[in-house]
């Protein structure tokens, strides 16, 4: 008999389906709606996540406008948009109930060492300190930002400082070393495929794991995809794992991420994968009419490769487009950009979905079309 049982109280609980506890989990993070005083438990089928209050009506909107794509969510998607009172309601009647949780014990953050917040992303078991949250500090401070770090996720091996956003034309950091062991290789997991990863050759960020889901969301059984700027692959490789396309079409024009793509296709065994090495502007040639869905993730200048992707469009298939804009003008010149290409090769768009999947910089954001060409 345990002498010592640990405490338990009430508290309010979101109750997802297991498989979807990621992407809801960081979710209520970005909107603090999880209370890190209670520990999160599973039972056979649904993860309980415990919350610091009822959501209120942004955060429901947020949750509609956000989740709303994820299988524990099929029941209220016809509901989902735009605060949606039935949708919202729904939502509370559905998911949140009271459960027993026990104390969660406390894991020091950061923060909590630190005294202050700073903003790093972490790639499996690398941390990647941001610049922008660090740049009135000497390199001591910093140094001591790592060490805080290494002690706060003891599964994080290296710190590396992030020198600016990414750029050039493969979309690389400039890193630092800061702390632990010297390297920008890693293997990361998410939505139970694993990645390699090497920072410093080939882009890769955590923060469109929702992102790839909801297009994976869309991808039915026997589909043709064509992944325009694959990167190491994951857009291509959990479309492959988890839907049943006929074909998944990964092309990166920088060697080094198709070298990753490859070893990544291995790594998941994965097959209909065909990883290609080539401009994306000559996909044409090979690939014309044949894409079911045709995925453009280069936000920066995805535009200059839109004649290619009408090209590689076949009738009704979707393409979906990255873009980053302003807050004055989120969708509609994107839009426009999209009609004039298709229009130059006689078809027609329907705008499927318009999506603001991540705040990029002020006023700044990483948005999402999805458009189906006629
Ligand atoms: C923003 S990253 C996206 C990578 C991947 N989709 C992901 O989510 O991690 C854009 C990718 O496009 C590649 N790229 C840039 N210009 C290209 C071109 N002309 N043809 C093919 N790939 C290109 C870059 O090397 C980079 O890997």
């Amino acid at each position: 008999m345990n002498s010592n049982p640990k405490p338990v109280f009430s508290n309010p609980a979101f109750r997802i389906l297991k498989k979807d506890g990621e992407p809801c989990r960081r979710l209520f993070d970005e909107l603090s709606l999880l209370n890190y005083a209670c520990r999160p438990f599973a039972d056979d089928t649904y993860l309980y996540l415990p919350l610091t209050n009822r959501p209120d009506g942004d955060q429901l909107t947020a949750i509609l406008s956000r989740l709303s794509h994820l299988e524990s969510f099929a029941l209220i998607s016809s509901f989902s948009l735009g605060g949606d009172s039935a949708g919202e309601k729904l939502l509370l009647e559905k998911f949140i109930l009271d459960a027993d949780f026990a104390v969660q014990e406390k894991q020091l953050t950061v923060t909590d060492i630190l005294g202050y917040a700073v903003a790093y992303e972490m790639v499996g078991d690398i941390a990647v300190i941001d610049d922008k949250s660090v740049s009135e500090k000497t390199p001591d401070v910093v140094s001591e930002i790592a060490a805080a770090i290494l002690a706060a996720h003891p599964g994080i091996q290296t710190v590396l400082l992030s020198r600016g956003p990414v750029s050039g034309e493969f979309r690389i950091r400039d890193l630092e070393f800061i702390a632990g062991d010297n390297k920008t290789a890693t293997v990361h997991k998410e939505y139970g495929c694993a990645y390699k990863i090497d920072l410093g050759r080939a882009y890769f960020t955590p923060r469109l794991s929702t992102e790839r889901a909801r297009i994976l969301s869309q991808i039915q059984e026997g589909d043709f995809v064509i992944d325009m700027f694959a990167g190491v692959g994951p857009y291509s490789v959990l479309i492959a794992k988890n839907a049943k396309p006929s074909m998944v079409v990964a092309n990166d024009k920088n060697e080094a991420a198709v070298s990753l793509l490859i070893e990544n296709i291995a790594l998941n065994k994965v097959k209909n994968v065909v990883a290609l090495n080539l401009d994306a502007i000559d996909l044409g040639r090979e690939y014309a009419g044949k894409g079911g869905h045709v995925i453009m993730n280069l936000p920066h200048n995805a535009c200059d490769f839109l004649d290619t992707a009408v090209e590689l469009t076949k009738p009704d298939g979707v393409i979906h487009y990255y873009a980053m804009t302003n807050d004055d003008d989120l969708f509609d010149g994107e839009i426009e950009k999209i009609r004039t290409a298709a229009e130059k090769q006689g078809r027609t768009i329907e705008v499927v979905e318009k999506r603001n999947v991540r705040s990029y910089a002020p006023h700044q954001y990483n948005i999402c079309l999805d458009v189906r060409i006629r």
